[in-house]
């Protein structure tokens, strides 16, 4: 595990991700968003689209438009429909008929200005047009800069499961300007707040002390504290992601309350509840769950409920009944065999992946949900 940078004032930082010749930078600090300089390591090509939405568009989309003329004679705006519920085969139809309809090539470079929706969409985009174009993430929410922009998971939803549909497809690089967060709506802001505390539990108990103590500085979007958060955030998935890119192993921690979490998604119907939000409530049902399989005390489900809670999340499930949710979670990458697999906490700061036996995950939802 990285060893975590000092908590003080971060001006710009960059960590790399090393994927050896698909390494890249991920840029954190305000204002990099129309920072020429965040820019200047990007291969210059003739044409670049910005995808985006209709919430951000009208935010950000004409002064990333503004910088990237300096570097590309024509850039391309792709407005898609705002929301989980559009993370599917339409809107990456949209995105390819834009690119086909301006003569866009091989050496396009797509901008992913956005969320994590945006940001997985485009990817996959990038990974499918014509066999492979190069793309950066912008991302605009907290959950994206701590999160999806990072580690080339890129997909759309299928309506029986979330992000069945999809490649391991690597950026060529990462800018995370923490000004935009300014315009987060505070739901947004919490959301992405369930994945910075994913980080604590499964590599790094003295960040998850740390977000405990600096929690209300950064639902106040102490832009200090959210810097701190970015960065270790960052670091640690690229940490993991650098060893275990494609998920044969190692990897997997990070779906920690993933489990859960995606089968709240899809049995709601996609959007209802924020990935953040079915996240956090599947942490805690996956602490449960360590616990019951005794290998964390009850204490650690409590402290882990608390803070979910302290975060403005909420920690009980909606009431779709175990066996229902039993068999949205059969639909899931980690499982094998037919066998449902779960990421469990082993200690405070050391994740495992396991089967668990249907009554036992029975009993853990009815104790969180409804
Ligand atoms: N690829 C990965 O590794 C990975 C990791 C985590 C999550 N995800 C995916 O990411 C998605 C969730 O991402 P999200 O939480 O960013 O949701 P999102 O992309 O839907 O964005 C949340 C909302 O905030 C709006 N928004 C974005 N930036 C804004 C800004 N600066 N100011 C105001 N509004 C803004 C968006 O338009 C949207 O309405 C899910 O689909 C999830 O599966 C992927
Ligand atoms: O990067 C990863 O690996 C993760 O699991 C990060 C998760 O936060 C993210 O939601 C991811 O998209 C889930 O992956 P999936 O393979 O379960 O779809
Ligand atoms: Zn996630």
């Amino acid at each position: 595990m990285p060893s975590p940078v000092s908590f003080a004032l971060i001006a710009v930082h960059s960590l790399k991700l090393s994927l050896g010749d698909r390494s890249y930078a991920i840029l954190i600090g305000a204002g990099l968003l129309a920072d020429q300089e965040s820019y200047a390591t990007l291969p210059s090509a003739p044409l670049a689209a910005i995808v985006t939405n209709d919430v951000v568009a009208p935010l950000y989309a004409q002064r990333l438009e503004s910088v990237l003329k300096q570097r590309h004679r024509e850039v391309v705006q792709i407005i898609l429909p705002d929301g989980e519920a559009h993370k599917d085969w339409a809107s990456l139809d949209r995105i390819f008929d834009v690119l086909l309809a301006h003569g866009c090539d091989r050496k396009t470079v797509l901008y992913a200005l956005g969320g994590g929706v945006v940001g997985d969409m485009t990817g996959f985009a990038a990974a499918c047009y014509m066999r492979g174009v190069p793309f950066v993430q912008i991302p605009t929410t907290l959950l994206a800069q701590v999160d999806s922009s990072v580690g080339g998971k890129t997909a759309i939803n299928h309506p029986r499961g979330k992000n069945m549909i999809g490649a391991f497809y690597q950026p060529l690089l990462v800018v995370c300007d923490l000004d935009v967060l300014d315009t987060l709506p505070e739901r947004e802001l919490s959301a992405g707040l369930a994945e910075v505390i994913k980080y604590g539990p499964i590599a790094d108990p003295a960040f998850l002390d740390w977000i405990e103590t600096n929690l209300d500085a950064l639902r106040a979007r102490d832009k200090d504290a959210l810097a701190y958060a970015v960065r270790r955030s960052c670091e640690i998935k690229a940490w993991v992601v650098g060893q275990d890119e494609k998920e044969a192993g190692l990897r997997a921690i990070l779906n920690f309350g993933h489990t859960f979490g995606h089968a709240i998604e899809a049995g709601l119907g996609y959007g209802e509840w924020l990935h953040g939000e079915a996240v956090g409530c599947g942490m805690v049902m996956a602490s449960e769950l360590s616990a019951r399989l005794g290998l964390m005390p009850p204490a650690f489900v409590d402290r882990m409920r608390r803070l979910i809670e302290r975060a403005g999340l909420p920690v009980r499930g909606p009431a779709l009944g175990a066996e229902r949710y039993l068999e949205l979670m059969s639909v899931d990458k980690k499982n094998e065999g037919g066998e449902i697999r779960f990421v469990v906490i082993e200690a405070l700061g050391r994740a495992g992946v396991r089967p668990a036996p249907d009554t036992l995950v029975a009993q853990v939802i009815e104790a969180h949900s409804g």
